[in-house]
Parts: structure tokens; C-alpha cells; sequence
């Protein structure tokens, strides 16, 4: 048998996690190896009796770091997919570099400042790390097509709405749409009236690249993200809906894969494409 890739999932027992826990114990290429949760409760525990699928003989753990010490001493190289909470994950993915574990990079809410100190952290170690704000193949559609459409269009402004556990604002991938844009170099929204916000915050947020973007949080939600364009006569808009996460997972597992060959940091799933 060709050798398996070995992965721990941290944060096996959320949302992504537990939809990314199945995917890679059903990957034929791919052995789970570990599942870390946060919740005392559940250590010890089977990770598969826990989500509901069935024993995988993968007790979950509490303990991060011995999680990736083991990670790193396997025959093959090891990667861990996080998919935790933006107050976590620089930590975590410094972590795993440091003990030579190529993380795939699920979770948002990183600063550009915590994503360049990454990069460079993961340069000195020659270690492949990826980045990934949307794992969906719908969404790098979507953000292809915008990046054309900007060429033609000078107004544009994003909305993207989630369920209300979402814990960060706006989304990764809305500030990735927004960078992407940007990246023509061109001034987008020049205002042409002086505005008053008569309630704070009632325009969106600004990204630093002069875009503004909408955030909405409810229940009944999973991730849809709408950018529209404006010029005078004509709206165009480009939507993205997921109804499951199970749009994330080929993405999930093209990243396990393709994290094995990297040396550097790399930002987006349209790189690997
Ligand atoms: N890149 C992509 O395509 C996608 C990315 N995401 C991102 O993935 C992340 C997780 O999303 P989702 O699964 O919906 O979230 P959930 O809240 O459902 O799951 C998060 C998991 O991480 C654990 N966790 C929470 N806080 C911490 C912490 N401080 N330290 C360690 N573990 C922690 C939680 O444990 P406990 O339950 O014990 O608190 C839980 O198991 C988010 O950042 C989200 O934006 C989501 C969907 C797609
Ligand atoms: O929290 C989520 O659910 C999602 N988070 C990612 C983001 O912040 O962009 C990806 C997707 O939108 C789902």
C-alpha cells in the first residue's frame, strides 16, 4: 500500500471539524491519527462515537502540543488541519511548525500582521503551511469572476452573511475577496456625496483597501457571500451559497495534500488549483 498521509484535526468536534474528521478517515490516501478538542469532557473519548459516526478507534485529547509532538515523530510527514477560533489559531499553527508539522489552515480571524509573521516564521523553518479563508471550489469561482468583473466595474461592495455562532467579523474570505480586488491597483467607490452615518457603522466596514464590507448574523444561515457590482444603469452580482459543509471537504483534502510539497506559507486555495 502507498504510504498515508498522517492527520490530527484540531477542533474535531466543531462544525468543520467533525465534517473533516469523516472525510479523512474515509480518504483512502490519508490515515487520522489524532482529534484534539477543547471540551474536558470528551477526553478519552472515541472521536467517531462522539460525532456520530461510528468508532474510529481515534481517542480525542485536550493536550495540543503532545498531540503534535507524536505528529511529529510518525515515519511520514504529518499535518494537522485547524479549524478552531481566531483567538487560538496563531498559537497553534506556530506550534506545529515548530515541531515540523505542516498545518492546513481552516480557521479566520488572523491579522495581516499575524499571517506575515507566520510566513516568515514558516520560511525559517522551510515548513509548508496553508492558509485557506474558503475551502469551497464556488467560492474561487466567485472570486475569479469578481476580479474580471472590477476590471469594468469602479463601485463595488461586499455582503456576506453566516450563521450567528460565527464567532469573527467580517468573514476571512470577505477580506480576501476585498485584497483580491485591491490587488489591480485601482481606487474603488471615489464617494461622490459627502455621507453622515446617522447610526454608527450603518455603511459596513471599510477594508483597508477602501472596500466596504456588510456583515449579517443569523440563525437559519450557513456562509453566502454577495459581491455587487455598480455603474450607472446596471447592477451585476455574483453570489456564493453553501448549504452543507460538505462543499468544504474536497478542498480540505486537495490541502492535506498538496501541504506535503510546500516549503513556505501559502495564502488561498487558488493557489493550489
Ligand atoms: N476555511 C473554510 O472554508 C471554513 C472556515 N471556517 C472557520 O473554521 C473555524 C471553525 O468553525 P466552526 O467549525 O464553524 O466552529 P465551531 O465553533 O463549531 O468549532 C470550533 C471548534 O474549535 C474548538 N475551539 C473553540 N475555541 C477554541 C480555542 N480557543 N482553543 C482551542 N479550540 C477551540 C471548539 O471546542 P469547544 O466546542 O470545546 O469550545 C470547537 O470544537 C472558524 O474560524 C470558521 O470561520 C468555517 C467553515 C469553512
Ligand atoms: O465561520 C464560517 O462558517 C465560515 N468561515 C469562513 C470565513 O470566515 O470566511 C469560510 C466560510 O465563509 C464559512
Amino acid at each position: 500500500m502507498a504510504s498515508q498521509i498522517p492527520v490530527v484535526v484540531n477542533g474535531a468536534t466543531g462544525k468543520m471539524g467533525r465534517e473533516i474528521v469523516k472525510a479523512v478517515s474515509q480518504a483512502r490516501d490519508m490515515t487520522l491519527i489524532g482529534a484534539v478538542a477543547r471540551n474536558p469532557d470528551v477526553n478519552g473519548q472515541d472521536i467517531g462515537e462522539v460525532i456520530g459516526c461510528g468508532a474510529l478507534e481515534v481517542p480525542i485529547t485536550n493536550d495540543y502540543e503532545s498531540m503534535m509532538a507524536m505528529l511529529s515523530q510518525e515515519k511520514e510527514l504529518g499535518v494537522v488541519v485547524d479549524v478552531t477560533h481566531p483567538d487560538a489559531v496563531y498559537g497553534n499553527v506556530r506550534s506545529a511548525i515548530a515541531y515540523g508539522v505542516r498545518p492546513v489552515v481552516g480557521t479566520t480571524g488572523l491579522s495581516a500582521e499575524q499571517i506575515h509573521e507566520l510566513a516568515v516564521f514558516a520560511d525559517k523553518a522551510s515548513t509548508g503551511c496553508l492558509l485557506i479563508p474558503n475551502f469551497s471550489i464556488g467560492m474561487v469561482l466567485l472570486q475569479q469572476a469578481a476580479i474580471k468583473a472590477s476590471q469594468y466595474f469602479d463601485h463595488v461592495e461586499i455582503i456576506e452573511l453566516h450563521h450567528n455562532q460565527k464567532a469573527d467579523a467580517p468573514s476571512g474570505t470577505a477580506v480576501q475577496t476585498a485584497q483580491m480586488l485591491a490587488e489591480l491597483g485601482k481606487t474603488f467607490n471615489v464617494p461622490i456625496v459627502e455621507e453622515t452615518e446617522k447610526i454608527p457603522g450603518s455603511r459596513g466596514g471599510q477594508s483597508d483597501e477602501g472596500i466596504r464590507i456588510h456583515s449579517i448574523r443569523l440563525p437559519g444561515l450557513i456562509a453566502h457571500q454577495e459581491v455587487i457590482f455598480g455603474a450607472p444603469g446596471q447592477i451585476y452580482t455574483l453570489r456564493h451559497d453553501t448549504s452543507d459543509r460538505a462543499c468544504y471537504m474536497p478542498g480540505v483534502l486537495l490541502s492535506i495534500r498538496k501541504v506535503l510539497a510546500l516549503k513556505t506559507l501559502v495564502y488561498g486555495l487558488e493557489k493550489l488549483l
